[in-house]
């Protein structure tokens, strides 16, 4: 006998308070950075036309990117540096006008710092399909309103490919160091092998905490998040600019954000850290929450506030085309054609991107240094936490070039 499907089976699709404190600021319908907010230091390159891997075209990509640093004369000392899932152009540097975050990878690149900008020429796009200034499900479409739910598939292939067209744009013709994290590492990954194809040298590469082939685990992961979105309410297929304050897509995105943050961090950080501890004066027996629930909470609503929901949906997709090797003859073959010097950093703990993925890369990879390690009790954060152990090993890697 078939049973109904009651309509608020999950729970999310019903009326929901929205996900802040008293006192606190309404959420726009969009975290996304639009055109007409302060830039900050943001640049923007104009680069025309794309087709794209799955089939669909952006007629007009823009990408934000900023820099830091002077290119040599004879360009030799240009070093692309790669964001993760949430993050943005800002990698060194405070929070400000236009810049919600301070730098993420404040540690490593900066003057004096292993990336030195003294020295080299730093350039960090934002990626294709994000909200922080690059064309994204945010930005106007042809007919004048955002792209929304329309905005097409687009792969980790794609984002290179457009990464490719700004090196052309800023005269780059080789890196000295394409390094990322996470997403950053897959992008930075698909350039060892998409950015000599397409002419621009690549002549060092760093992949932290990620992986040749995003496999079914990070797919299972992921998997949730994007029901979560998907099934609030204020989502809306992905049409929901015109939302009211408050009224966008913030819990399913929130939701989102502590199931990932779960996974990027460990299970004994929770355990140590937060154990059973009640919140504050409440009483998690009485409607009231866990120390830990708390804390996933607000990782979820502070990224509601600075994040795009279309945006988180398009990258996670991304995210989960990366396979370095299809139609390439399979990872393995892949791996053995890039002819890039690489290093790869896991951190011990990270239940997201394992340590066993980045083995994988060292075996596969001919010019690749031996693995390096992080030990950290943050798991997969790791590669943004522990920068004062990621730093040394950025900069022995560049010393022995
Ligand atoms: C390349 C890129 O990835 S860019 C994107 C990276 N940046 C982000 O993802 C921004 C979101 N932040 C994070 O993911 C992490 O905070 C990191 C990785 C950046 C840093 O991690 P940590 O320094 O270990 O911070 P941690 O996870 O402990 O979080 C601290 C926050 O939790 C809050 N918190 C701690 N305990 C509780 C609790 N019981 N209840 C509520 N909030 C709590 C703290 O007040 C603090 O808030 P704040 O960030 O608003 O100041
Ligand atoms: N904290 C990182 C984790 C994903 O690598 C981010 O939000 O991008």
């Amino acid at each position: 006998m078939d049973v109904p499907f009651p309509p608020f089976a999950t729970g999310l699709s019903a009326p929901a308070a929205p996900p802040r404190a008293p006192g606190e600021a309404p959420i726009p319908a969009t975290g996304a950075w639009r055109e007409g907010d302060e830039p900050g230091r943001r640049r923007f390159a104009d680069l025309g036309a794309f087709e794209l891997e799955a089939g669909g075209r952006l007629p007009a990509v823009r990408v934000a990117y900023e820099t830091w640093g002077e290119l040599s004369p004879d360009g030799s000392n240009a070093v692309l540096v790669l964001h993760a899932l949430t993050g943005d152009s800002h990698v060194t540097g405070d929070a400000g006008p236009g810049h919600r975050t301070a730098g993420w990878w404040r540690e490593l690149v900066g003057p004096g710092l292993p990336v030195d900008t003294d020295r080299y020429f730093v350039v960090a796009p934002n990626a294709l399909g994000g909200c922080q200034g690059t064309t994204g499900p945010a930005s106007t479409a042809p007919d004048g309103q955002p792209w929304g739910g329309r905005f097409p598939f687009v792969t980790t292939r794609d984002q290179v490919a457009v990464e490719v067209a700004l090196a052309r744009a800023l005269g780059i013709d080789g890196w000295e160091l394409v390094i990322g994290g996470s997403m950053g590492g897959l992008r930075a990954l698909e350039w060892a092998v998409q950015g000599p194809e397409a002419g621009v040298e690549v002549r060092n590469v760093a992949a932290i905490a990620t992986t040749a082939q995003v496999g079914g685990d990070q797919i299972a992961w992921s998997h949730p998040q994007l029901a979560a979105i998907r099934a609030d309410a204020g989502f809306r297929d992905g049409d929901y600019y015109d939302a009211p304050d408050d009224a966008g897509p913030h819990r399913g995105l929130a939701i989102a954000r502590q199931i990932a943050h779960a996974t990027y961090r460990t299970s004994s950080e929770l355990d140590t850290r937060f154990g059973r501890l009640p919140q504050g004066g409440e009483n998690p027996f009485d409607g009231g929450r866990f120390a830990v629930q708390s804390y996933l909470d607000h990782h979820g609503d502070k990224l509601a506030r600075r994040f795009d929901a279309n945006s988180y949906v398009v990258l996670t997709q991304s995210m989960n085309s990366h396979d370095l090797g299809r139609d390439r003859g399979g990872v393995e073959l892949a791996l053995s054609g890039i002819s890039t010097r690489t290093l790869v950093v896991a951190v011990d703990s990270d239940r997201l991107f394992p340590p066993e993925q980045s083995a994988r890369l060292v075996r596969g990879i001919p010019h690749a240094d031996p693995l390096r390690i992080i030990t950290s009790d943050y798991g997969h954060d790791g590669f943004l936490v522990e920068g004062d152990q990621l730093a040394p090993i950025v900069g022995e890697f560049l010393a022995g070039t």
